[in-house]
């Protein structure tokens, strides 16, 4: 039983939000953060201690804790020791994401415990603090900021529990340490002395409703645990998963919204891609891109109720018109993400405009045509059902692309400098149109194959003419451009030509040679492509997986080998990537954990499985 504090004199918070911290704010890094989530939201959790962003109740709701992205007065929930020179570790229990983090101090040592149990009615996070051996003075500091961090709530004490209201939302923390309020903060101070315990539970609900009832934090441990070991233990792969692409996976998951089957790119909005830099953009939406890619890694790696919630997800999310499909849904299928400045946020580590929204829903990116039919013709491989609903959803979009699939368009890096013929958004058209005949032709589906079959064919002497400079013998960012891009990497993976094809060979040597960087691979050089935005970027995490991939495909295996571990150990303490790399910094940058960068390292490691065992190449 943890020793409680000092008794308060009020549990009203009324002061002042000029309030500071006990210990200075520790330099921001984004490799310092952990996730747990509840397969509807996700939590970021510093080895500070500190919660610094909680979106509730979903992915894209409105933050209540963004201190990741502004101060600690923009809310945030930090549970360590007093001792501002206490030393942190940590490590997720096993397969889950239950994140333990264990303290060191002159005067004993304490683990915290933070996880969010499966979602039943409200969302919860738990945090449980354990003694390991002498004593530890601890302090919780409780900031409640709703609205992305400038709402202060009312809180008042009822029945020993805080209870935090402002506008939609409310929040109650239970815990059986002592809460006092001031400075607009909630405190518990308590000693932990070994085999002690000490327990909060933070709930959401929405402020018209009751307060919930309350989750019992030490019952809610084993069954979180239970729930991400046997959901981990369900693949159907034969082949043992290594601790990294466990890890990816259980992060993969973690980005899905289990209640509709949608997929974020990322759980949070606007890690820069260069530090104080503007690049700064809101993933905590469905793409249809990264969306199609992660079933891709996961059925590969045995999973495939997900594909299936998936392929149920996009049936709802595009019905209608074909002419109104959009790259990007909110988590159930929303249309309108629109994108707007957070002013009162400075950003990461001083890196402005915080963004809300995506203004990227609104463009044509043809390339989410071959990416959807792709994924749809891999579930159907894996015997997914209701095929044939699917297939008119699927007959729809080919009507659809054949009106469009010739114009320019804002491709695969979203550009927002102007539309071009895009390298890579023709060359997906291609796989849409084959994977449309394909179906026809193998699995006996209704379509005019011969149609799809020749408009196949149109495109693949179109991109061969117009996309590969014969000069540097490499295929180029787009139509009659000199401009490289890292996407063209997946030329001999989408089966677009075969890997020995020489201007494959020559692509992936001219890509190495010119868009790399200390060996991690930028998606195109900023002065070479206008993407309509300021400044440079960081490596891009998935291009320099793609490199891996090509190489293996070409051949070159063991650069592919080297070039995956290399990406592996840039992974943090708990195993997680963000979007991209600065290699000279020799930190990560952009949104975090990345569904991106996370099936990059699946696919890779499953194509190097494939290229250095000759018994399981057929399998592909
Ligand atoms: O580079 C500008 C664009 O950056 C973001 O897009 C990137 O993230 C997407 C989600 O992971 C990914 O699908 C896309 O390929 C990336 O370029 C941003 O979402 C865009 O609004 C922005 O224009």
């Amino acid at each position: 039983m943890a020793h409680r504090g000092t008794t308060p004199k009020t549990a009203q918070e009324t002061a002042q939000q000029t309030s500071s911290s006990p210990r200075p704010t520790p330099e921001h890094r984004i490799e310092d953060y952990a996730l747990i989530g509840d397969l509807q939201t996700a939590a970021l959790v510093s080895k500070h201690g500190s919660i610094d962003w909680l979106c509730f109740p979903r992915f894209d709701s409105p933050a209540c804790f963004a201190a990741l992205l502004g101060t600690e007065d923009n809310g945030h929930w930090r549970i360590a020791p007093r001792d501002a020179d206490a030393v942190s570790s940590r490590h997720y229990r096993g397969d889950t994401l239950v994140l333990e983090t264990e303290w060191s101090t002159p005067t004993g040592s304490v683990r915290v415990i933070d996880f969010m149990p499966p979602r039943d009615t409200a969302p919860d996070v738990v945090r449980i603090v354990e003694g390991i051996h002498g004593s530890v003075e601890m302090r919780s500091e409780l900031r409640l900021r709703f609205d992305y961090g400038h709402v202060v709530p009312w809180a008042r004490r009822s029945d020993g529990q805080i209870d935090a209201i402002a506008g939609p939302d409310a929040v109650s923390l239970r815990s059986d340490v002592h809460q006092y309020g001031r400075d607009l903060t909630t405190y518990g101070d308590f000693r932990v002395g070994k085999g002690d315990r000490a327990w909060f539970v933070l709930t959401w609900h929405p402020s018209h409703h009751p307060v919930p009832r309350a989750t019992d934090a030490i019952a809610s441990l084993k069954p979180t645990e239970d729930f991400w070991t046997d959901w981990i233990g369900g693949t159907t792969s034969t082949t043992e998963l290594s601790e990294e692409v466990t890890r990816s996976i259980l992060t993969l998951k973690a980005l899905t919204y289990a209640p509709s089957g949608g997929i974020v790119a990322a759980p949070t909005t606007s890690l820069p891609e260069t530090l104080g830099g503007s690049r700064n953009w809101d993933y905590r939406y469905c793409w249809l891109r990264d969306a199609t890619m992660t079933l891709s890694a996961m059925l590969r790696a045995g999973f495939t109720d997900e594909a299936e919630a998936w392929r149920n997800w996009l049936l709802r999310a595009i019905a209608g018109s074909p002419q109104d499909v959009q790259i990007m849904y909110g988590v159930t299928g929303e249309r309108r993400l629109t994108e707007f400045e957070a002013g009162w946020l400075p950003g990461f580590a001083g890196s402005a405009p915080v963004r809300i929204g995506n203004a990227a829903a609104e463009q044509l990116q043809i390339d989410v045509f071959g990416e959807v039919m792709d994924v749809l013709a891999l579930a159907r491989e894996h015997q997914i059902g209701a095929i044939e609903e699917a297939w008119q959803v699927q007959r729809g979009l080919m009507g659809h692309l054949e009106e469009v699939w010739n114009q320019p368009d804002e491709g695969i890096w979203e550009v927002r400098g102007g539309r071009q013929h895009f390298t890579y958004s023709k060359v997906m058209a291609w796989v849409a149109f084959d994977r449309a005949a394909r179906a026809v032709e193998r699995f006996g589906l209704s379509g005019p194959a011969k149609e799809w079959r020749a408009r196949a064919d149109e495109i693949h002497k179109e991109v061969c003419e117009q996309a590969y400079d014969p000069d540097r013998n490499t295929f180029t960012q787009a139509y009659g451009s000199k401009a490289l891009d890292a996407a063209v990497l997946l030329i001999p993976q989408v089966g677009f030509l075969p890997a020995d094809d020489p201007r494959v060979v020559g692509t992936v040597d001219t890509v190495q040679r010119e868009l790399a960087a200390d060996g991690f691979v930028r998606r195109y050089l900023t002065e070479h492509t206008d993407d309509g935005l300021v400044g440079d970027e960081g490596t891009f995490l998935i291009c320099s997986f793609w490199l891996a991939d090509a190489l293996a495909m070409v051949g070159r295996v063991g650069e592919a080998r080297d070039l995956y571990e290399k990406l592996v150990a840039l992974r943090n303490d708990v195993g997680l990537l963000a979007e991209e790399y600065d290699v000279s910094a020799g930190r990560m940058l952009g949104n975090f954990p990345q569904a991106f960068s996370h099936l990059g390292l699946v696919n890779t490691a499953w194509h190097l499985t494939t290229a250095e065992s000759p018994v399981r190449k057929s399998a592909y």
